[in-house]
């Protein structure tokens, strides 16, 4: 069966009367064995948080006789922070470190959470020899003359999230920079404009001249990599927090795999060192990546080694800083919310504000951001009635989508005398983090997992338990300033049943960034690069066809110009071209288009769902000028050309049409990034300012806004069966149009759908009416 699969994939797949053939892509064969899952084997969690300090004992401290009097360098930064450093675990290892990666290529380094890994590391390391930069002699690629360059000198630290970047940068900046030696408007701005420490993430760059420390997403190192192969600018990259097992960080370790195999040529002969980093690391698989010298690619082998064997050794540092007391629940708890509650009222009423470490604040570990925004409104409610006697309440989201400026008041003291501050998160403050004060952890144990099924291109975001290794990393949180505690609102015979990690993202999620991010980089057989653990055959099979379909690969499977211009924007590949579409004068819509996608990436629906009867008649009111019977689309593009023209009042504008008015402000600050960007790419002039007057879409618009989508999204359309239900153009699969959708419960001849998600049904979410034909046409490539 599943034989035939592949053979019907391999011949090509039919869009409307067009049949594309696989052939170009698919030279190699597909290795099934039984190495493709992560194993569990070898993996190292440190021990759950309750020990305090032990020590420097490590498994691996073999050759190294100084005393331990030398193995105590004296700090070097701000004198404030030195007894801080110095009584974290890590300190008296710093040499051992140094010693480590001096005698290799790259250190596998586990440590437990709040030990210091982050923050100490890169300091330890910036002063060593093979840190500095230096000027050496290469050969340049197109004319084969000798160039002078500088090689190295600066380490890039690489964090899953944006805000743990930014906040590293922040907290070591001000450990590092000695007072008084930054510029003059270091005050003003902060430690980092004083040098030393940077930060780069998405729409957010802050590299002083200077800096030798870089904290950045992982993502944004794989865009330096598009610029710069050979990472020529850095002498040391760490790669933090590996066991989250982005797809981002998989391709990364891919990269670096290749530059420490490579000749090094095109580093002057400087070697790059890596250090890979976690709390939970499966330490085996990795070291075994890593040192394998034939470059096991994804279903076969890549070209051999120019550098046969790439030295990796490991450094476990045992113990905390501060104990974390864990508590689990006796029984099961039958509503999460009202446990959640329960124990959140419970701390605060028990526990004081402050002790001698300091502050004492809760942050709470929930799924995603509908849940958040409703506990918020319940915790508020609820702390309404507390008698005087009884300290305030600051309730603070923490989410992905929200924006930098929001999610950073989660990092800032309360401003209000006697009140306690509580931060609701999802998994984006479980790792790297520390958000000061905290000191109590409530754990609710699931997490929301993408998943995506690649025979039916369908996703499906469904809140799942989380593994062992992310309750560990969330409990790490609370003992980060003193002695913490942890409530976990589930057993601990569940706490014992959980997975130890997590399924890499890369196994569980579509994977065409992934590949046109290879095909970018210079990646043309990406079936041989190496993956710590390899796609299923069939997804990446997927990728290329779709990235065919959009224009992002040639015939021959090559790159195209639009492939190479897609990989510069920060929105999934669909929307890239959509975006590029847009700037055409074909459908010469680019405002329409970034207006309608920066709404779409936001965060949860911009629309509120309503629950009771009353208030939905009053909003449905209100709403009725911003539905349009075009579909969701256009209907999004109304309400943000309408919210950007209210001069007035936009909060109270929002709520009169039951808006998220946190994802409006998300999606106006999206969209300038968006423009921003496009005026940069020269696809458009400098737009106007806001406010501007507001004109309706007319339906010829509409259609030409709709058309340009379908260049994006033609796999994603469906035509109306004679039974009145809706079947995929490609698959042939039945799905229902969402309730939350403004054509839910019409019929038109054909839809297209941005989102596939399957949770109790089939359903197509952000749709619009299309007519048959425009699938046809959008697929032309001529066009
Ligand atoms: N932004 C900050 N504000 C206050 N203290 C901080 C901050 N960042 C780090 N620290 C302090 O430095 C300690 C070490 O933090 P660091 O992030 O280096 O640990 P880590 O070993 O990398 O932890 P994890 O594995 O959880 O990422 C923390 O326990 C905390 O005491």
């Amino acid at each position: 069966m599943a034989k035939k699969r592949k053979n019907e994939a391999s011949d090509g797949i039919r869009i409307g009367d067009k049949i594309l053939s696989l052939s170009g892509y698919l030279t190699k064969k597909p290795k099934i064995d039984g190495t493709s899952q992560a194993s569990n084997e070898g993996i190292s969690t440190s021990q759950e948080g309750l020990s305090t300090q032990n020590e420097g004992l490590s498994s691996s401290t073999e050759g190294l006789s100084r005393s331990k009097e030398d193995k105590r360098s004296k700090p070097v930064g701000n004198p404030k922070y030195f007894e801080a450093r110095q009584a974290l675990p890590l300190w008296t290892r710093q040499d051992d470190i140094r010693q480590k990666l001096h005698q290799n290529d790259v250190l596998v380094l586990v440590g437990e959470t709040g030990s210091g890994k982050s923050t100490q590391v890169p300091q330890f390391l910036i002063q060593e020899d093979w840190c500095q930069r230096k000027k050496v002699k290469v050969k340049a690629s197109d004319n084969g003359t000798t160039q002078e360059i500088a090689v190295g000198g600066m380490i890039a630290v690489t964090q899953p999230r944006r805000v743990a970047a930014t906040t590293l940068a922040h907290r070591v900046a001000k450990e590092a920079n000695i007072p008084g030696h930054g510029k003059k408007d270091g005050e003003r701005h902060g430690p980092l404009s004083d040098g030393l420490v940077g930060y780069s993430v998405r729409f957010d760059h802050r590299v002083p001249k200077g800096t030798r420390i870089k904290y950045v997403t992982e993502g944004m190192l794989l865009q330096e990599l598009l610029r710069d192969p050979q990472l020529r600018q850095y002498s040391a990259i760490i790669v933090d927090e590996i066991h989250e097992r982005s797809v981002d960080v998989d391709l990364l370790s891919g990269f670096l795999k290749q530059i420490l195999a490579g000749d090094k040529a095109g580093r002057g002969g400087i070697p790059l060192k890596v250090v890979i980093m976690s709390a939970t690391a499966n330490v085996g698989s990795i070291k075994k990546f890593f040192s394998d010298s034939e470059s096991e690619g994804l279903y076969g082998s890549a070209p051999p080694a120019t550098n046969p064997k790439t030295s990796v050794d490991f450094l476990q540092i045992e113990g905390r800083q501060f104990p974390v007391e864990i508590t689990h629940t006796p029984k099961p708890v039958p509503d999460i919310q009202e446990a959640l509650l329960s124990t959140l009222f419970k701390i605060h009423k028990q526990e004081s504000l402050f002790d001698k470490h300091g502050r004492k604040d809760i942050l709470a570990f929930l799924t995603g951001q509908e849940e958040i925004e409703s506990a918020q409104r319940l915790i508020e409610e609820h702390a309404e009635t507390l008698p005087p006697n009884v300290p305030k309440i600051a309730v603070l989201p923490l989410f992905g989508q929200l924006s930098m400026e929001a999610q950073h008041k989660a990092f800032q003291p309360t401003k209000e005398k006697n009140t306690r501050k509580i931060v609701l998160a999802t998994n984006i403050a479980e790792t790297s983090v520390t958000v000061p004060g905290v000191r109590f952890v409530v754990d609710c144990g699931k997490a929301k997992v993408k998943q995506y099924r690649p025979r039916l291109g369908m996703e499906s975001l469904l809140a799942k338990p989380i593994s062992k290794s992310s309750a560990i990393q969330r409990a790490g949180r609370a003992g980060r300033e003193g002695p913490g505690k942890c409530f976990r609102l589930y057993t601990e015979e569940t706490y014992e049943s959980l997975e130890k990690t997590d399924l890499p993202e890369i196994l569980r999620t579509d994977v065409l960034n992934a590949v046109l991010t290879m095909k970018a980089r210079g990646i043309d057989d990406v079936l041989a690069f190496p993956l710590m653990d390899p796609p299923e055959f069939e997804s990446v099979e997927k990728a290329l066809l779709h990235l065919h379909i959009l224009g992002a690969l040639a015939d021959d499977g090559s790159i195209t110009s639009i492939g190479r211009k897609m990989v510069m924007f920060p929105v999934p590949p669909p929307y890239a071209r959509v975006l590029i579409a847009a700037a055409t004068p074909k459908y010469d819509c680019l405002l329409e288009v970034i207006d309608i996608i920066s709404c779409i990436t936001a965060g949860d629906d911009i629309f509120l769902q309503i629950q009771s009867e009353e208030t939905k008649e009053e909003a449905e009111e209100f709403r009725k000028e911003l539905w349009r019977r075009e579909g969701d689309l256009i209907t999004y593009l109304t309400t943000i050309q309408l919210y950007s023209a209210e001069n007035a009042d936009r909060v109270r504008w929002c709520k009169d049409r039951k808006l998220n008015v946190r994802n409006m402000k998300q999606a106006m600050n999206i969209r300038k990034q968006l423009r921003g960007l496009c005026v940069k790419q020269k696809m458009m002039e400098q737009p106007p300012a806001d406010p501007q007057p507001f004109y309706p879409i007319t339906p010829e618009r509409a259609a030409v806004i709709l058309k340009c989508f379908l260049k994006g999204f033609a796999l994603k359309t469906a035509i109306l069966a004679p039974d009145n239900s809706y079947v995929t153009a490609h698959g042939k699969h039945v799905v229902a149009v969402h309730p939350a959708s403004v054509l839910h419960g019409q019929k038109k001849e054909a839809i297209m759908f941005l989102e596939h998600v399957y949770t109790q049904k089939n359903y197509a979410k952000k749709v619009s009416a299309i007519e048959a034909q425009w699938i046809v046409e959008a697929v032309d490539r001529s066009s």
